[in-house]
């Protein structure tokens, strides 16, 4: 009889008993590893935290007391003990299970993430709302070593150890971000762990915290004197004793004699406690132990052999601009790369390969990289900047007041522009055009494909200013490839297509799906040019206001945020240009969040397939045209006005 099926919700896990608990967890293991093999997911992380999870819900009383996950994509087990292992199977999939913690999805789930080192400020609002509303709850963050290596971790912690109040911060240390874990901190956490003297008298003091049954103020006290001689000359844990947090640990967290006692007892310990557990990526699938970076968050795989269950048609545009780095790289010895703990997702591996000295890997610190790029900057080097268009967000400042403001010539590479399927609402990159154009001096460039992403890598280089390039997740398109890439004229696009009835400006990867779907609109007569704008900023004024003259219909097309965005120069561009006689309509993503999903089916239902420009095409054409007279007629009703994104003049 299966234990994980008695389950419900976890007052029905208190029923176990403790010896019970490591069948459990193997059960736990078999669904998460059958369930991500067949949709992906991360793996890696979950199978680590299996132990970990069940000691809190059997010792806490959630929802009244509260779990914090940073970054949350280690909350399997969560999910299936709270009341979700009937929906597992839907995980990560359109209208399933999130991959991360959702509050829309359950009331067990405290707080939503997807970013990393949001947990411990989080949760330290919950706790000090406790003690606003003089509640009793306790609060228990679970931070991956790799989180602590974000800044936000440290403002945390550093504020919740100067108030002092009940809070209790589990470190889950498997030693790894996605990659290795890097920097001092990371290092200070292995020196913890590996400490010999500190490992002897950490057995004896951890074993002297595990035996105590309820610890009192005297009892705690006379642990924490043990704990504190047996920290002797190396001081393992003073880093967040400093910071006001009273350090346990490190023990094992895969261990419920271990576990169980010691989590029982800083549990009820007054003011900020930090528990340091050791914990082993991977544990319970020999392919993800052998391999933690690709099953960090993998595609579907076949089970017996942790091999990919589908190979990909065609290399990914990642893999396409950091091909082209590279090779840009061999002729330009300024050219360094900086990666925030994503040198894989990012596609750096090549470049580290052959220039391990010329890359930075800062750890999970977007908000660093960027102002340690402009400094590279100002000493004639030339940084370059690859991170997630998601990840970017986070350090918005940087990049406008460290970079922009001196108009420092500091690349980004902005990868999974746009839609990026299964992660959902955390990962699409759906504001950067938005956040990036409206800074003095940025430049801000998409590639209609991998070709043209090759030509716009030497524009980058080339530009003598802050410089984005953004590119989506997934593969490319498999068109040809010219020989020698060659930098474009900054802020001028391509008119890919003439016509006299409609014109369709669009950027990024949505060019192509513009194209085919102007095709078919001219065949049906209605003759459909097709922009390529290559630059959100500075916009092609000229091309725009040029062709917009001819037409009577301007549709704006990108995979990006419509508040701000392309779509938003265009129409300051025509306004610019007084150009008051032509029919507007923007496709791109709405102000809401954008589910999670695959890439073409929210494609489609965002309207931004060949497809979906066919038909909002058809649609607006389909329409009386709306003529100056009728829109400010004195009394006219504005009824027949177009709605929505439609701006007619
Ligand atoms: C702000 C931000 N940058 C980068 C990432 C990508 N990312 C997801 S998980 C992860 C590693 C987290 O390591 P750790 O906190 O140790 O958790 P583990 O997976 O080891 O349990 C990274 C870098 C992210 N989610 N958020
Ligand atoms: C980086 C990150 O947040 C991951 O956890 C995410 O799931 C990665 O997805 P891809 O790198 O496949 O886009
Ligand atoms: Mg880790």
């Amino acid at each position: 009889m299966s234990i994980l099926k008695t389950i419900q919700s976890p007052a029905d896990l208190k029923r176990v008993l403790p010896s019970q608990l490591p069948e459990l967890c193997e059960e736990i293991r078999e669904q998460i590893i059958g369930t991500v093999s067949s949709v992906g997911g991360h793996l890696a992380s979950n199978l680590g935290v299996v132990e970990l999870t069940v000691a809190l819900h059997y010792l806490l009383k959630t929802p009244a007391d509260k779990i914090v996950w940073d970054t949350s994509n280690q909350a399997y087990t969560h999910k299936l003990l709270t009341g979700r292992r009937e929906q597992f199977h839907t995980l990560r999939q359109y209208g399933g299970l999130s991959g991360f913690c959702k509050r829309e999805e359950s009331e067990y789930d405290s707080f939503n993430a997807g970013h990393a080192g949001t947990g411990v400020s989080a949760a330290f609002g919950l706790v000090e709302a406790r003690e606003q509303l003089k509640q009793k709850n306790k609060v228990v963050c679970v931070v991956g070593d790799g989180a602590m290596t974000a800044g936000m971790t440290l403002e945390g912690l550093h504020h919740a150890g100067g108030l002092g109040k009940d809070f209790l911060v589990v470190l889950n240390d498997n030693q790894m971000s996605i990659s290795k874990n890097v920097g001092a901190i990371s290092a200070y956490l292995s020196r913890t762990i590996s400490g010999e003297f500190y490992g002897k008298m950490r057995e004896e003091t951890g074993q002297l915290l595990r035996k105590i049954p309820h610890i009192g103020e005297d009892m705690q006290k006379l642990a924490r004197r043990a704990e504190e001689l047996a920290k002797g000359a190396i001081l393992p844990g003073l880093l967040f004793e400093e910071l006001g947090f009273q350090y346990y640990g490190p023990i094992d967290g895969h261990n419920f004699e271990h576990l169980l006692p010691t989590l029982e007892n800083v549990l009820k310990m007054k003011g900020p406690v930090l528990l340091h557990v050791i914990t082993k990526k991977g544990l319970g699938y020999e392919p993800a132990i052998n391999n933690p970076v690709w099953f960090h968050a993998c595609p579907p795989f076949v089970r017996e052999t942790g091999a990919p269950a589908k190979k990909a048609a065609r290399p990914s545009y990642t893999q396409f601009a950091m091909d082209s780095l590279v090779k840009l790289a061999r002729e330009d010895q300024r050219i360094v790369a900086i990666t925030a703990a994503m040198c894989e997702g990012t596609g750096l591996t090549g470049f580290e390969k052959e220039f391990p000295d010329r890359l930075y890997d800062v750890g999970i610190a977007e908000q660093h990289a960027v102002t340690f790029a402009a400094g590279l900057a100002t000493q004639g080097l030339k940084p370059v900047v690859v991170m997630y268009s998601t990840f970017l967000q986070r350090a918005y400042d940087q990049v406008v007041h460290d970079v922009a403001t001196q108009n420092l010539p500091v690349v980004f590479c902005i990868d999974r522009g746009g839609l990026v399927a299964e992660d959902g609402t955390t990962h699409h990159g759906a504001f950067d055009y938005a956040y990036l154009r409206h800074a003095p001096n940025m430049v801000v460039m998409a590639p209609k494909d991998e070709n043209e992403l090759q030509h716009m890598m030497k524009t980058c280089i080339q530009h003598d200013g802050p410089v984005s390039i953004r590119y989506p997740r997934g593969v490319s398109l498999g068109v040809s490839m010219d020989a020698v890439p060659a930098a474009l004229p900054i802020g001028k696009g391509e008119l890919m297509k003439d016509g006299s009835d409609v014109a369709i400006m669009a950027i990024g990867v949505s060019v192509w799906q513009a194209m085919q779907a102007a095709e078919r609109l001219t065949k049906e007569g209605i003759s459909t040019a097709v922009v390529n704008a290559r630059f959100v900023k500075p916009i092609d004024q000229d091309l725009i206001v040029d062709v917009a003259k001819r037409v009577r219909y301007v549709v704006t097309v990108e995979e990006g945020c419509k508040m701000g965005g392309f779509g938003s120069a265009v129409l300051e561009a025509l306004s610019d240009a007084r150009i008051t006689d032509v029919t507007t309509k923007m496709l791109g993503l709405p102000d809401w969040y954008i589910e999670q999903g695959p890439q073409d089916l929210l494609r489609e239902r965002y309207g931004l397939t060949a497809e979906g420009i066919y038909q909002s095409v058809k649609e607006l054409v389909g329409k009386a045209p709306v003529t100056k007279q009728d829109r400010f007629a004195v009394g006219a009703s504005l009824d027949h006005l177009p709605h929505g994104d439609e701006q007619g003049s």
